[in-house]
């Protein structure tokens, strides 16, 4: 049985004390609840949101890393900074990572491999653009984003693993894929799991959706068999837009 993970991305919004705040709402209003959650904070608010949820079970997680521990890398933060912080757990490959700064697959593969060697927690982000799901390329993509970023990546490791479906042309655009669309798309990314893997390992795997997750589409888009949480980008910049996703069942 998987349990549902909510995570915050909240991208480069954020000072840290503003975030500082948002994390102590949220621990105060996520009091005796069970659900998995996790935020994204940037780097340089980092300290302040982990400060801020000390003694709850919130994750504090980095939006990304450097494919390096350290050394000659200017303005990199390396894996070993971020778990001096107190944070293990890292969201790489994001779509905005891919198509603004030219992650290509095997880069972010190299990251991957560095957070696991680390005994890191990976989200690792995958999802067509609009034109290559219309051009019926969905799979193709798909099994070459997960097939190249999760190479060299054993069976042990996968525990460390969840994926977040993030169809391109639903993130910040208000256009969310439909609840089958995304559920089709993640059946597809399990079945891709089990062939690389053992169905065990596929069915144990967390899958999110990311892309225009709401208040008022969360429900029926967790309720799907492979939807097992959700990346929620802009409306997790606010308490009050945030809480209800992450209590979409209650
Ligand atoms: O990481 C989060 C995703 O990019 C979704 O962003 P969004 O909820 O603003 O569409």
């Amino acid at each position: 049985m998987r349990k549902h993970y909510i995570a915050g991305n909240w991208k480069m919004n954020m000072t840290p004390s503003e975030g500082a705040a948002f994390a102590k709402e949220l621990v105060s209003a996520l009091k005796g609840s069970t659900t998995k959650v996790m935020i994204a904070p940037p780097f340089v608010t980092i300290p302040a949101v982990v400060e801020a949820v000390k003694g709850s079970s919130i994750i504090v997680a980095a939006q990304n890393m450097s494919d390096n521990l350290n050394g000659a890398f200017t303005g990199e933060v390396s894996a070993l900074m971020l778990k001096d912080l107190g944070v293990n757990t890292v969201i790489l490959g994001h779509s905005e990572r891919r198509s603004l700064y030219g992650e290509t697959d095997q880069f972010i593969n190299k990251k991957v491999l560095l957070a696991l060697s680390q005994e890191m927690d990976v989200d690792l982000c995958i999802g067509e653009t609009l034109s290559e799901r219309e051009g019926g390329k969905l799979e193709e993509v798909l099994t070459r984003q997960v097939t190249e970023g999760l190479k060299g990546v054993s069976e042990q490791q996968m525990k460390r693993i969840t994926l977040a479906y993030e169809p391109v042309w639903a993130i910040g655009t208000g256009k969310t894929a439909t609840p089958e669309d995304a559920d089709a798309a993640h059946a597809f990314i399990r079945s891709l799991i089990a062939k690389l893997y053992t169905k065990g390992v596929a069915e144990e795997l967390i899958i999110q959706y990311g892309g225009s997750v709401k208040a008022s589409n969360a429900k029926a888009l967790m309720s799907k068999e492979h939807i097992d949480g959700a990346l929620v980008g802009g409306a997790s910049l606010s308490v009050e837009q945030f809480l209800p996703i992450v209590n979409f069942d209650k």
